[in-house]
């Protein structure tokens, strides 16, 4: 059997200054050496804080990740910026696909995959982001969405190396709601036997993560579910201690 290695990672999306350096030190500080052994950790700030936390906690175990890449690799794209730049600021990482963007910016399935590829170019895990809306839900669709979103997001030669998925129902972002744990478990079920049609056993090394109202208090129970191997935390991963709270269910 696979073992995955957990991984917990903090969405800041549009929050934080540099005032924010000390917040990260203290999330550096947290991840002590029994979390360390257990999980993953990392933040995901604005882009204008890559740089900057990366030059305050030189050489931390708390991986850096960028929230959005353009496909190419410089160029004339005003206010955009590539996963070359992103790498060179300290990221190891970037979100491509989360739901706000697909909202806010009428980002496609063929977008992320181009961005997801653009990640791999630049040698950044791309954590690539699906989940289906309220309507979808309720009209019972949700597992053939998100399996549509994961066939047109997810580039060929996805592996367990430069990939993970992240699950975000959109109705439970930022809202308090969660899907139940058999509704979790079931949809990352239906993922990984989505991927291993068509990446075979390396579809065993992707981790799938969930977010989504990821709290201190329900951690514990979302990140023991089957077939998640880590959560993307919006909301409480502003703040060191319910960041490394959520963290902690896995000691
Ligand atoms: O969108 C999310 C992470 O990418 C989840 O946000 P919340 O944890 O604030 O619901």
């Amino acid at each position: 059997m696979t073992t995955r290695r957990p991984l917990v990672a903090g969405n800041w999306k549009m929050n934080g200054l540099k005032a924010s350096v000390p917040e990260f030190r203290r999330i550096v500080e947290g991840y002590d050496a029994a979390l360390r052994a257990r999980t993953d950790l990392m933040v995901c700030p604005p882009a204008t804080l890559l740089a900057g936390f990366a030059a305050a906690e030189p050489g931390s175990p708390v991986g850096l990740a960028g929230q959005d890449c353009h496909p190419a690799a410089s160029g004339a794209h005003t206010g955009d910026i590539s996963a070359e730049m992103l790498a060179d600021a300290g990221a190891g990482a970037v979100i491509v696909g989360h739901s706000e963007r697909r909202a806010d910016h009428g980002e496609s399935d063929e977008l992320v995959r181009a961005k997801a590829e653009a990640a791999r170019r630049a040698g950044l895990l791309a954590i690539i982001c699906v989940g289906e809306t309220r309507e979808v839900r309720e009209a019972g669709r949700a597992l053939d969405v998100v399996r549509g979103q994961l066939a047109g997001s997810v580039p060929d030669g996805a592996d367990g190396e430069n990939t993970v998925i992240a699950y975000e129902p959109v109705w439970a972002i930022g809202t308090g709601l969660t899907p139940t744990i058999d509704e979790i478990a079931e949809m990352h079920g239906a993922m990984r036997a989505h991927l291993k049609e068509r990446f075979g056993g390396q579809a065993d090394r992707i981790r799938l993560l969930y977010g989504g109202s990821v709290k201190p208090e329900n951690a514990g129970e979302i990140l023991a579910a089957a077939d998640v191997d880590g959560a993307l935390v919006g909301g409480a991963s502003l703040e060191a201690t319910s960041f490394l709270s959520i963290a902690r269910a896995y000691l």
